[in-house]
Formats: structure tokens, C-alpha cells, sequence
């Protein structure tokens, strides 16, 4: 938990400062509220991120998949410590610095960067020059989603990154209001995928389609923050306003479900920006720091006493360090593991693996067109038991795709021990 100081029109409005902060505690009138870290009003974002995202960073470098979340009312200080404020780098630059600083020399890995908004329930790729518009898709093997046709820039240095993210940042949607002068109205995702084990020229290659083998995932999640409705005069902002409220309860009730520990009964179904992050909150192994930003200012009370809760709960969710097997889409949808390629067990990698098989044999396009034909049929509103019915009935048709498509792809393994993907004409 992070309080930023007063901003100067808080000040000027003669507010007073309601919350006080010792020994990783916030008291709130007689209200305690304990925390892993509470960071008080006048540190740096270098010290945040010692605190809370450099250890998972590490965790990240070492192979396993990791996210830092900001979550806190509008104007509380999430985006000055996610990209930082004046001279002072957010969390983002200073990851991308010790990501390829502790990456090891010796286990060269090919990193690619993408940048996700979710506005209005919309997905926008943000490193697309067209600003693409995307669908998320339920990756068929497992309970992790996909973005389809994400821009995944290929990247061999900080320097490197830190330029595409710059260029590209800047495009995210934000808003005059009343209490913050650029504030997000978007969800933003900020996602390195690591292979790990690449061979040299897959590392350095800049060929998005080129295939590896071992992958982490690191997100940086900036998210919108709520904020009463009654305070956004034009319509379009009401509408942001709402979206962004409604995909704040969905996430709230799914780390509540979390925290008391009954993941099997989480819905994640309720918003896109819960769907997106269900592996990262569900994954075996990965690390998670969830940064709540409030602001101390009495007028803003109330929205810092929901992000007081929601900092109570989200610490006790537990993301279990074991998870079980996969379920078998894997060898539903693409068949047995090959012997020469490396499936890491953890469900995020496990997903990210599958959805790569998934794309390699080209199943991923069949089940989008069938997707796409369902739709017309009203598939958006079916009752969950039609639904599960009609995955079912596409899983058997797809175990038949796999049959057909594996005869045809199966002398493709290339020489290296992956699959390229590309297709020679007489094949
Ligand atoms: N630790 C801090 N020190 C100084 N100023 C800060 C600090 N944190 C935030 N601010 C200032 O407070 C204002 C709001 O911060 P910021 O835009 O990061 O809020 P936010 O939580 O991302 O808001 P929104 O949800 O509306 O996007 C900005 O003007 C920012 O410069």
C-alpha cells in the first residue's frame, strides 16, 4: 500500500490528510489495516519497487511468470508509480532494466513486448500502428484466455524497450476530471514474454513468428481507477466511468472468491479485464505484488477506505505453488508432447505453450472461425450449461481437426526442435 502526499490543489483546498501510517499498518479512526508493506507519503518509487516488484522481477528472469498490479481510486498516484512521475522512473522502467540485467548471460532468451488496453471492454493493441481492435478467445486446453493477433514486438535490450514503450505508451485514453487532470480511462497491460532456451538467432530475431520454447510472462498492470460517475459531466465519460466501475466489482469479487479460498468457485467470466487476469491470479508458482495507491486526502475517504479492503483481501490470496496438471487439451488439441520439446508444468507457461502449439497447427484459426459462425447464432448469450455443451461438441470435432491437421504437419518439427511454423510450398 502506497499514500502519496497531498497534491497542491488538496492543499489549497485546505484538506487534511486522514490516514496514518506505522509499522506497515494504516489506522483509520479506531480501523487497522496491515499490510506486507505500506509505503509512506514521501518515498520514491525507487524504494516501491524495491519493496514490492523487484522480487518479482527476479522471480521472472529465473523462468517462472510473474505481475504487478496497481490498483486505487482515480487520482491516488497508480500511473506516477507504474511509468513514473518527474525524474523519478516508475516501476515499468526500472523492470525492464534489471529484467535484462538478470537475465543470465549463458540461457539467452528471446523477450517480446506488448501493450494490452481494455477500454470500455474493448481490447486495443497499443503497439499496432492501426490500433486494432481484438478478441479474446478461451484458449481451448486450458483455463488461461488469448488475445488474438497481439502485437508481440521482439526485443534484445532496455534501451530497445524502453523506446517502444515510450512511443507507444503515450496512446493510452485518459481524461480530464475532477480528480486528476490525465486520468486513465483504460485498463493498461504491459506484458514481456520470455523464451527461455531460445537458440541465438531465435533471440536475436525479428520475427515476431518465430517460435520459443519456455516461456514466462511479466505484466505490468496499470489499472483504471474508480471513481463516482457523478462527478464526469460528458456522456462518453460517464460511459468509461461505468465500464471501468463494473470491471473494478468483477475484480473485486474475484479476489474476494481468492481470499477465501475457493478458486474452483471464482467467476472470471463477469469482465475482460478478469478473464485476462485469471492465470495471473491463478497460476502455480508465479509471483504477484498487488500495489493499492490511496491518497490521504479526507474528501477522497471513502474510495481510500474500498482500496483499504480490497488490500486486506487481495493479501490473503494465496496463488498455490503447486498447481495440478493441466487438463488434457494439450493432448486433446495438439497431441502427445514431442520428446526434444520442453513443456514447463505450470498452468500460465503451460497455457502460453499450448496456445503456441495451438497456433503452430493452425486449430487456433479453425476454432476462431467457428467461433465467428457461432457467434451470428447468439453464442454471447447462451446459458452456461449450452455453453459447456458446446465446448464439449468442439472439443470432439476438434480432436478430429487434430488427427487430420498432425498427419499433415508431423515431418514439420524442424531440425532445432521446434516448429517453425512456416509451411514450404510442397508441403
Ligand atoms: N508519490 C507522488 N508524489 C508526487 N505526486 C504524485 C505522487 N503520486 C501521484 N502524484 C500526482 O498525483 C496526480 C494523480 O496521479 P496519477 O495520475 O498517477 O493517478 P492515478 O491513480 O493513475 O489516477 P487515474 O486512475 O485517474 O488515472 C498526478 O498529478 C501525479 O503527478
Amino acid at each position: 500500500m502506497t499514500v502519496r502526499p497531498l497534491s497542491v490543489a488538496e492543499k489549497d483546498r485546505g484538506e487534511t490528510a486522514v490516514f496514518v501510517t506505522n509499522d506497515n499498518s494504516i489506522y483509520s479512526g479506531a480501523d487497522r489495516f496491515h499490510y506486507d508493506h505500506v509505503i509512506p507519503e514521501n518515498a520514491t518509487n525507487e524504494q516501491v519497487y524495491a519493496s514490492v516488484a523487484r522480487d518479482v522481477v527476479r522471480t521472472v528472469a529465473t523462468g517462472r511468470s510473474g505481475a504487478v498490479m496497481m490498483y486505487g481510486a482515480t487520482g491516488s498516484g497508480k500511473t506516477w508509480t507504474m511509468t513514473g512521475g518527474a525524474g523519478d522512473p516508475g516501476i515499468v522502467q526500472r523492470a525492464i532494466t534489471d529484467l535484462f540485467t538478470d537475465l543470465p548471460a549463458d540461457q539467452p532468451a528471446a523477450v517480446r513486448l506488448s501493450i494490452l488496453e481494455v477500454y470500455n471492454e474493448e481490447l486495443n493493441d497499443l503497439l499496432s500502428l492501426n490500433g486494432a481492435r481484438l478478441e479474446l478467445r478461451q484458449a481451448m486446453c486450458s483455463s488461461g484466455c488469448h488475445v488474438a493477433g497481439l502485437t508481440q514486438v521482439p526485443l534484445t535490450s532496455a534501451p530497445e524497450a524502453m523506446s517502444a514503450l515510450a512511443r507507444r505508451i503515450a496512446n493510452r485514453r485518459v481524461r480530464n476530471t475532477a480528480m486528476n487532470d490525465a486520468s486513465s480511462r483504460s485498463h493498461t497491460i504491459i506484458t514481456f514474454t520470455l523464451g527461455r532456451n531460445a537458440p541465438r538467432d531465435v533471440v536475436t530475431s525479428q520475427d515476431p513468428e518465430e517460435v520459443v520454447d519456455d516461456v514466462a510472462t511479466l505484466h505490468l498492470v496499470d489499472l483504471a481507477g474508480s471513481e463516482s460517475g457523478r462527478v464526469i459531466s460528458c456522456k462518453d465519460g460517464r460511459r468509461e466511468s461505468a465500464s471501468i466501475n463494473r470491471s473494478l466489482l468483477a475484480l473485486g469479487t474475484v479476489v474476494s472468491a481468492l481470499s477465501e479460498g475457493v478458486a474452483s468457485h471464482v467467476n472470471f467470466r463477469d469482465s475482460k479485464l478478469t478473464r485476462l487476469l485469471q492465470a495471473t491470479l491463478t497460476g502455480s508458482g508465479s509471483r504477484v505484488a498487488i500495489i493499492c495507491t490511496a491518497t490521504p486526502a479526507a474528501s477522497q475517504a471513502h474510495e481510500t477506505r474500498n482500496t483499504l479492503e480490497f488490500g486486506r483481501r487481495a493479501k490473503k490470496v494465496q496463488i498455490p505453488k503447486q498447481a495440478p496438471q493441466p487438463p488434457t487439451g494439450r493432448e486433446l488439441l495438439c497431441g502427445p508432447v514431442l520428446a526434444d520439446e520442453h513443456v514447463s508444468r505450470q498452468p500460465q507457461v503451460a497455457a502460453d505453450a499450448e496456445m503456441r502449439v495451438c497456433r503452430e497447427t493452425r486449430v487456433d484459426q479453425g476454432v476462431g472461425l467457428l467461433i465467428n459462425q457461432l457467434r451470428g447464432l447468439g453464442l454471447e448469450s447462451m446459458p452456461d450449461v449450452d455453453l459447456l455443451s458446446l465446448i464439449d461438441t468442439l472439443r470432439e470435432t476438434m480432436e478430429k481437426v487434430r488427427i487430420a491437421v498432425e498427419g499433415r504437419h508431423k515431418n514439420l518439427i524442424g531440425r532445432r526442435g521446434h516448429y517453425t511454423g512456416k509451411v514450404t510450398p510442397d508441403e
